[in-house]
């Protein structure tokens, strides 16, 4: 199944399907022919359970850069061990890159196909639930002590591969921590599918034909939003819904002291609260979401490891905040997003209510 994604500085799309790894390159192997060098970044994780696979079903001669599992892809350190693999290897402006493994991989090649040389191409071939969505709509980058994402580049691939055998390797955490984003995906956009995942009766057991269609809709929504906003000038800051405080959560961890899928979760849960004073949502939705994911596994006792103090210094950077200003995503209804200022006063009102709730609901 091939979904496009046509947005103002590019054209291509996600081909997705079991299996295809070593069909799906077809309509790219005159372009891939063309280059000078095929180099595959990946992690070691990723490596060790699926490099089998892709070295037989990979139609290409490569050379292969395999970086540290997890956020530490995503370090400066490793962003120029990257750099210094490919001026090593002689790679020029010809030379082609593909992203082999979850977001993490996928943020850090994408980054780096963006500024070596000033931009070569690349071919994202995520392995996690989560790169449905990370591998879609170019958005690059790593980390920075003092905030998630704060250094990149907005740059698309030339495809998508989504080989779903891959995520028959996942541990039960990154089925998890993927899920999040396919139900931040329900939550901005369809009222009625994210009720059909709110009654799955666990989210990290769904039969793998369900969660193809979980997939498929959400790359579908963050196609659809990407074409109409690239840059996130406006509607694609809908994408960010829980990020806000998810990101202040991941960053006070220490980058990878929590998957990224959960601290967006628990970012949600913040967002609903503040959605509960800015628009329609009830106390009585948020607390069923709050247990449907607390009993699918989310880890929400991790807030109360940080204090607000500790969280508002990464809140305050957060990239949607604008002349001095936080803006959040709320809901007005399920699948109505919008962008609210929160003054940081009314933030930390909120995370007091939210660990109180947190006592009450996840006994
Ligand atoms: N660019 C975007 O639009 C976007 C969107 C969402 C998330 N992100 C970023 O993506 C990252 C999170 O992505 P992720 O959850 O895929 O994390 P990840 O890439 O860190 O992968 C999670 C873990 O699973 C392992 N792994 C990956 N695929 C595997 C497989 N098939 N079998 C066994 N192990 C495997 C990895 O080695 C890692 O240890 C974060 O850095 C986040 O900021 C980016
Ligand atoms: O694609 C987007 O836009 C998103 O916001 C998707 C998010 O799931 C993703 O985590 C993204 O990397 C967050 O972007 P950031 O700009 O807040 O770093
Ligand atoms: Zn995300």
């Amino acid at each position: 199944m091939r979904i496009p994604v046509n947005t103002a500085s590019h054209r291509y799309e996600v081909i997705i399907g079991s299996n295809i790894l070593h069909t799906a390159f077809d309509s790219f192997d005159a372009m891939l022919k063309k280059a000078d060098k095929l180099i595959v970044f990946t992690d070691e994780n990723v490596w060790n359970a699926q490099g089998d696979y892709f070295k037989k079903h990979f139609p290409y001669s490569f050379e292969v850069f395999i970086m540290p599992s997890g956020e530490a892809c995503k370090s400066f350190e490793n962003y120029q061990n990257a750099h210094t693999f490919l001026i090593e290897k002689d790679c020029t402006r010809k030379s082609f890159l593909f992203a082999f493994g979850g977001g993490a991989v996928g943020d850090l090649t994408g980054f780096a196909a963006a500024t070596f040389m000033r931009g070569i191409p690349f071919i994202q071939i995520p392995t996690t639930i989560l790169a449905h969505d990370s591998a879609v709509g170019g958005k690059t980058a790593i980390n920075h002590p003092l905030g998630k994402n704060l250094v990149g580049a907005f740059y698309q691939p030339e495809a998508v591969i989504y080989d779903t055998m891959f995520l028959q390797s996942l541990s039960k955490r990154e089925v998890r921590s993927g899920m999040a984003e396919v139900i931040k995906h329900a939550l901005i956009s369809n009222e009625n599918w994210l009720m059909q995942l709110m009654a799955s009766p666990s989210i990290t057991n769904i039969e793998s034909g369900q969660l193809a269609l979980h997939l498929k809709a959400g790359i579908e929504v963050k196609a659809n939003i990407v074409a109409q906003d690239e840059t996130e000038q406006s509607v694609r800051k809908y994408l960010n819904f829980g990020h806000t405080y998810g990101h202040a959560l991941e960053a006070a961890a220490g980058y990878g002291g929590l998957a990224h899928g959960e601290a967006v979760m628990i970012g949600m849960v913040y967002a609903l609260l503040l959605s509960e004073r800015y628009g329609q949502i009830s106390r009585e939705f948020t607390r069923a979401f709050l247990s449907f994911a607390y009993k699918n596994g989310y880890p929400f006792h991790e807030v109360l490891k940080y204090s607000f103090e500790t969280l508002q210094q990464f809140l305050l950077k957060d990239k949607k905040a604008e002349y001095g200003e936080l803006k959040f995503v709320l809901l007005n209804k399920i699948g109505e997003p919008f962008v609210q200022p929160i003054e940081l006063s009314e933030c930390r009102e909120v995370d007091i209510e939210y660990r109180s709730l947190l006592m009450e609901v996840c006994k």
